[in-house]
């Protein structure tokens, strides 16, 4: 059993643990209604955690959505909002998010914009939303010009994190959810390299001791870089704070983007990052070494390490779109060395052709 604080100004824990679920009813406070939304194939564990959340005095209304990002819509927000409205929530009533990190981003959502934001508690179900999407509160949807471009930071009363949830989860969702693990990883966790390394079976295995290990320290990561920078401001004392987090995510949700969503996000963060040492190579000289570690523990994790399917020119206005984006200059989180990170600000158009010329060969 691990517990993780997030100490912001809006202070919450993440319990680790097989079994951690049945925690749920101490976080339900004094709402006597909650809703729970969750991903339509995750029923089960949704009437689960209704059961678990209800009471005599607490009643619950389940809203299924679709799952993944078909969720993430401003279509699926709006008849959340309404489902709300019928129900007469108030704002001392729960909202409560069962399933991926699509689900979650939706459900946080939903939670901070209704009667502009109420108690929000995150059931993540997959390696990914526990380790990343459902801590740290951003929360948000996609638009048709690009993801998560609509949201808002929307900080959990708590986040349970069963471990035995990811009994039913696919290989493929697994090695997307450890690009995430990586990611902390490559920026400042060198033990996560070194269990990842050692043995990438052991890793990719969610009934192992390693990966619930490898499950601790990302969120921990995540705890460290949000406890200091919830709101992603540009630096926090001249060093970078929580942008840290979109390592490998400027060119990542663009291919993400460009391929609508067939690609799996860890995927495509996976192709970004290898773009991003890259580019750190050449701009700010992070050794060849340090670029082959991440080919290495990428391609380990069974996650792709070449991509070129799309025209650079449409990556590249997809790109601009980013929240990193300060007018017309793209900023890309780059590495001077595995775990020491620097901004790479408005490259030139030059250098990013090039390096993504270099995604295209697998070397
Ligand atoms: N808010 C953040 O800080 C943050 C961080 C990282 C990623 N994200 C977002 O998270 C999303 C990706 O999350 P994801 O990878 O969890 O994807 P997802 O929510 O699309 O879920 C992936 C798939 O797994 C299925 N699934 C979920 N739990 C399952 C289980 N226990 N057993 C079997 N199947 C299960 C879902 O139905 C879906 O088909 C993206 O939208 C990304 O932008 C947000
Ligand atoms: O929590 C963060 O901050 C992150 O950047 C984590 C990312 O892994 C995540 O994909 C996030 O949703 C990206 O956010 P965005 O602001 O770049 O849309
Ligand atoms: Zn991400």
């Amino acid at each position: 059993m691990s517990t993780v604080r997030f100490a912001t100004d809006h202070p919450y824990t993440v319990e680790i643990d097989n079994g951690a679920l049945q925690k749920l009813p101490s976080l339900t406070g004094e709402a006597t209604r909650v809703a729970v939304i969750y991903a339509e194939p995750l029923a089960e564990v949704a009437l689960e955690v209704a059961r678990l959340a209800g009471s005599a005095t607490v009643s619950v209304l389940s809203i299924g959505v679709p799952e993944g990002e078909a969720a993430k819509t401003p279509e699926i927000a709006t008849s959340c909002w309404r489902t709300l409205a019928a129900a007469g929530f108030t704002r001392s009533d729960l909202i409560i998010g069962v399933g991926g990190g699509a689900t979650t981003d939706l459900a946080g959502f939903v939670a901070a914009s209704w009667l502009r934001g109420v108690s929000y508690v995150s059931v993540p179900t997959t390696v990914l939303a526990m380790v990343d999407a459902s801590v740290g509160g951003k929360t948000g949807i996609d638009l048709p010009e690009g993801k998560n471009l609509v949201g808002a930071f929307h900080e959990p009363d708590g986040v349970i994190a069963d471990l035995d949830l990811l009994g039913t989860l696919p290989e493929r969702e697994v090695r997307s959810g450890l690009a995430e693990v990586v990611k902390a990883g490559f920026v400042r966790d060198e033990r996560i390299r070194e269990l990842i390394a050692a043995s990438p079976s052991g890793a990719l295995d969610v009934t192992s001791a390693r990966h619930a290990e490898l499950i601790r320290r990302a969120v921990q990561f995540k705890a460290d870089v949000v406890s200091l920078d919830l709101r992603e401001s540009t630096s926090v004392g001249g060093r970078i704070g929580r942008e840290l987090l979109n390592y490998g995510h400027t060119l990542g949700h663009a291919i993400e983007a460009w391929e609508h969503f067939r690609m799996r996000h860890g995927e495509a963060v996976a192709l970004g990052m290898i773009f991003a040492a890259q580019l750190s190579r050449r701009v700010l000289g992070l050794p060849d070494e340090a670029v082959a570690v991440h080919r290495q523990l990428i391609g380990a994790l069974g996650l792709p390490t070449s991509y070129q399917r799309a025209p650079f020119a449409e990556l590249r206005e997809l790109m601009g779109r980013d929240k990193k984006t300060r007018g017309q200059a793209l900023r890309f989180v780059g590495l001077r060395n595995l775990s020491d990170p620097a901004m790479i600000v408005a490259p030139s158009e030059a250098i990013l052709e090039e390096c993504y010329a270099e995604l295209g060969r697998d070397q």
